[in-house]
């Protein structure tokens, strides 16, 4: 198992090797129907907003995460590599989306202060909380951090292809997550991801601790899929 790890991480890194094993669960995230709806054309405007509404919740928790992810990496690692730079413009994003949110759900008569977490959102936000403890690796959190964000952005790129149908009021939410800037962003969570998966598999190889941060990213990466696989569901309404 670690020998594989680390012979896999030459073609291309831990991530990748995890994203090949777990493909189906992986495309089940980012080729949702309610995407591939948005992507067409079809989408239902009820579960736009439904999604509007309780996405604005996710992401008010995801920021509290994402402090979290930061206070790991100026603790754990020796910042050499800029870590903290990286996480801290992901949360400058997210300051900005928050304020996008708010303009969006008055564009579209969502009452933001109305709209209560439903049971898919309720269990994404305590998956992230219990993520948050100062007890789970660094390794860990910052691989969940890239899923997260990768999820989203995978899913709106897709609708900004050329010939898709995606409606002209719903390109500037793809735009949101599919454009190129965060999609570097996203590239380079991946790379400190790998990096530190990397050195877990090192560690192991070398009679170090390691296995139990492997795994646990590895289930901890399924997880995130099978929460945003719930989250997409719930707003189509199916759950
Ligand atoms: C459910 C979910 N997953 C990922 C993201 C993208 N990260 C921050 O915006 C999001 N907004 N919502």
């Amino acid at each position: 198992m670690e020998g594989k790890a680390k012979e896999e991480a030459g073609k291309g890194g831990v991530i990748d090797t995890w994203l090949r094993k777990h493909r189906l669960i992986y495309i089940g995230a980012t080729r949702h129907p309610f995407i591939l709806a948005i992507r067409d054309g079809t989408v239902n405007y009820s579960s736009f907003k439904k999604w509007l509404g309780q996405d604005y919740i996710f992401v008010r928790e995801f920021v509290a995460f994402a402090a979290s992810v930061l206070v790991k990496a100026w603790k754990e690692s020796d910042d050499s590599k800029g870590d903290t730079e990286v996480i801290l413009g992901g949360m400058a994003g997210l300051h900005d989306e928050i304020a996008w949110f708010k303009k969006e759900a008055s564009k579209w008569g969502v009452e933001l202060s109305e709209t209560v977490p439903q049971k898919a959102n309720q269990v994404y936000c305590r998956f992230l909380e219990s993520l948050m403890s100062p007890e789970v690796d660094y390794t860990v959190a910052i691989t969940v951090f890239w899923a997260i964000e990768a999820v989203y952005q995978e899913s709106f790129a897709h609708c900004l292809e050329p010939d898709t149908n995606t409606p002209p009021e719903l390109q500037e939410v793809c735009q949101r997550w599919g454009n190129d800037g965060f999609g570097q962003y996203c590239h380079s969570l991946k790379k400190i991801a790998n990096r530190l998966l990397e050195k877990a598999s090192d560690d192991l190889i070398m009679g170090k601790a390691g296995d139990d941060v492997l795994k646990k990213a590895e289930v901890e990466l399924i997880r995130v899929l099978e929460h945003e696989v719930e989250f997409w569901n719930m707003s189509r309404g199916t759950a």
